[in-house]
């Protein structure tokens, strides 16, 4: 059956592929964490807000809160990077169209990173504020 304009054609399913989807996942998610400096900032930030949100033991909605917006700020971050690689695999010139794809996918991450930081805040400043009154 053909799928698109270029005669990609969809292959049946099998166990093999399957797995094999799973291992192009795991190598694009090691690609990144050797390649990109902002997804390993992102983790070291995961690792912190998780040691804080065991110590101050959160609610199981909050721990859901902080997993979603962790998810949100690393895939984004992936995508950007993806987003980067492919402009700079159809062009080497400045245009306008590849600066405007580059920059809203990283105006994507920050959108996201905001929102995480103001999340973050809202989730723990009561524990911090309770912390700092029992000291
Ligand atoms: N081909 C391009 N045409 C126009 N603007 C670009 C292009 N590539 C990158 N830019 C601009 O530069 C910003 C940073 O892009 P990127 O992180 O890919 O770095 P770079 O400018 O290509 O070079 P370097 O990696 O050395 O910093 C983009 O958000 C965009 O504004």
């Amino acid at each position: 059956m053909n799928t698109g304009s270029k005669g990609r054609t969809s292959k049946p399913w099998s166990w093999r592929r399957w797995f094999k989807s799973f291992f192009y996942a795991g190598r694009g998610i090691s690609h990144a964490l050797h390649t990109e400096m902002n997804l390993r900032f992102h983790f070291i930030a995961i690792l912190l807000v998780s040691m804080l949100g065991i110590y101050f033991q959160i609610t199981k909605t909050e721990w859901l809160v902080l997993i979603l917006m962790m998810t949100i700020v690393c895939t984004l971050e992936m995508v950007n990077a993806a987003i980067e690689r492919t402009v700079d695999l159809i062009t080497e010139e400045r245009t306008m169209l590849a600066q405007q794809a580059k920059d809203l996918a990283a105006g994507a991450v920050f959108l996201s990173a905001v929102a995480s930081i103001i999340i973050g805040i809202v989730i723990f400043l009561p524990y911090v504020k309770v912390f700092v009154e029992m000291q």
